[in-house]
């Protein structure tokens, strides 16, 4: 099952069945398409449960379609595997320059390894914890070749690790793209060691402008009210 993008490939389906149905629709532009998806899942012996089999479908670009069945029959597990993988993800926004796919492949590889999320290339993003999904969201904005990103509170609702994760993915690809520029938004001052500079605002107003340790230190010095402001 593919969203389309520049990796999803349309060829010809195999049931003569569907293949009347879809002509029917009288579409030749598909956003959504699977060709003859199964998907199993394992038992506690060890046994695959076979739960989608063999689905094939089409859905025309900017249409309104629904999906239904008795409960159970497999709708929601259907619309996973429906979800984009990684790379399609991020190739998503190529799809507007008319690349070669060995273009495509290419950029997406180098977006993917700038923020250490390459080994995941096939995998179903929503399977990704919170912080792998920031990651890639850097990645799509990367393969653009943007010069300035301008990123809002990225690492809010992550856990440490992956807020660490997140930020160590950021710095590696400033260091690897020297004309890249990144202004990233956060009231994590933990973040501010990694910065190679800050600005401060309170009420409007930037206060503070330049070394994150000394604007680090002022922030600390007047932490009471920096915690009210934040929090209110
Ligand atoms: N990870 C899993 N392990 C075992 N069985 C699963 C797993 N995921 C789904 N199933 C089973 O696959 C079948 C299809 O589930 P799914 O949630 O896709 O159905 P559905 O059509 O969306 O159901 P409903 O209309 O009740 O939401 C169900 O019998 C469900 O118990």
């Amino acid at each position: 099952m593919s969203i389309r993008a520049p990796f999803c490939a349309s060829t010809p389906l195999h049931s003569k069945q569907t293949t009347r149905n879809y002509n029917a629709i009288g579409a030749d532009n598909f956003a959504i398409e699977s060709q003859r998806v199964s998907y199993s899942v394992k038992n506690e012996m060890g046994k695959a449960i076979p739960i989608i089999k063999d689905c094939s479908l089409k859905i025309p670009s900017g249409q309104f379609w629904m999906l239904l069945g008795p409960n159970g029959c497999g709708k929601s597990t259907l619309l996973k595997v429906v979800m984009p993988t990684v790379e399609a993800d991020v190739a998503f926004g190529l799809g507007r320059f008319n690349l070669t796919s060995d273009e495509t492949e290419l950029r997406v590889a180098k977006a993917l390894t700038a923020v250490g999320m390459y080994d995941f290339l096939q995998r179903p993003v929503q399977t990704l914890s919170g912080g792998q999904k920031q990651r890639v969201a850097i990645a799509g904005a990367l393969i653009e070749e943007c010069k300035v990103l301008l990123l809002d509170e990225l690492t809010t609702f992550l856990d440490e690790t992956d807020q660490i994760g997140v930020i160590k993915a950021m710095k590696n690809t400033l260091s690897s793209s020297e004309d890249v520029t990144a202004l990233w938004v956060t009231h994590r001052l933990e973040e501010l060691e990694y910065a190679d500079g800050a600005v401060y605002m309170e009420d409007g107003k930037v206060v503070m402008h330049g070394e994150p340790s000394i604007i680090m230190d002022s922030i600390e010095a007047r932490k009471a009210s920096y915690t009210d402001i934040i929090n209110s």
